[in-house]
């Protein structure tokens, strides 16, 4: 076991979707993943393994916030030996070309974050991105599938609530599509350890125009992200 992770060596895959919701992680080892098995419920932050077309796969909940998913991520790379994650999270669409359930790749992702300021003495602004070759495929795959997927830089925030849309706009002028609160910190930690990460996401609301889905549609219908997700982590 790891401190935050329930699991035995060998327990989790080298290949790791990472949802910030456990119940997220839940649906997608119920509805794509064959023989699933449950390897953690600590603190409720469910993590199954099963296989996806003959590979094994495991999803991990990764919770809310760059705090909560370095834990996981640290953990997968650290503790298990995970080589690949790729997250599949919900998003804020920040510029009008974007709708609601939309799929983003995240190419790189800014962040407000004072987690890298620390690790570089606030002298480096680090650029935290997607590992290339992931991408790529995942490009291709969406492609294969049909699916528009829209690749471009997203924010990782700190705060879901925030006191300065302003600055939203202002990311928006320099092409930042949307935003979200992990993925800047998932990609550092890769990089660090040498492993591959990649972060999906599925528009659930939109800044601009106030649209939303429901916490039901977040938990269980971002179907295409995650079957892009899967095939991309498998090849
Ligand atoms: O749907 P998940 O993966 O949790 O991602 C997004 O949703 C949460 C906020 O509602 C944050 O974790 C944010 O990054
Ligand atoms: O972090 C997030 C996730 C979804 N929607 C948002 O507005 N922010």
């Amino acid at each position: 076991m790891s401190t935050h992770i329930g699991a035995q060596p060998g327990e989790i895959a080298e290949r790791v979707l990472l949802p910030g919701d456990p119940l997220r992680a839940k649906w997608i080892a119920e509805t794509y993943l064959k023989d699933a098995r449950c390897y953690s419920t600590v603190r409720n932050m469910l993590g199954f393994t099963g296989t996806y077309d003959g590979v094994e796969v495991s999803v991990q909940g990764s919770g809310m916030g760059m705090p909560s998913a370095s834990i996981y991520a640290h953990e997968l790379i650290n503790d298990y030996g995970v080589k690949r994650l790729i997250r599949v999270g919900s998003c804020g669409a920040l510029v009008e070309s974007l709708k609601l359930r939309d799929v983003v790749a995240a190419i790189g992702s800014s962040t407000d974050s004072m987690m890298n300021r620390q690790r570089f003495d606030g002298l480096i602004d680090y650029a935290p991105v997607a590992d290339f070759g992931l991408l790529r495929t995942a490009v291709d795959v969406a492609g294969q599938q049909g699916i528009e997927m829209r690749v471009g830089p997203i924010l990782a925030a700190d705060a879901f609530y925030t006191d300065r849309p302003d600055l939203y706009d202002r990311l928006a002028d320099y092409g930042v599509l949307a935003v979200e609160m992990e993925s800047a910190a998932i990609y550092t930690i890769a990089a660090r350890y040498n492993a591959q990460a990649l972060t999906l996401l599925t528009v659930s609301d939109h800044i601009k125009t106030g649209e939303r889905t429901t916490a039901q549609e977040r938990e269980q219908t971002f179907g295409q992200m995650v079957e892009v997700a899967l095939r991309t982590i498998i090849t």
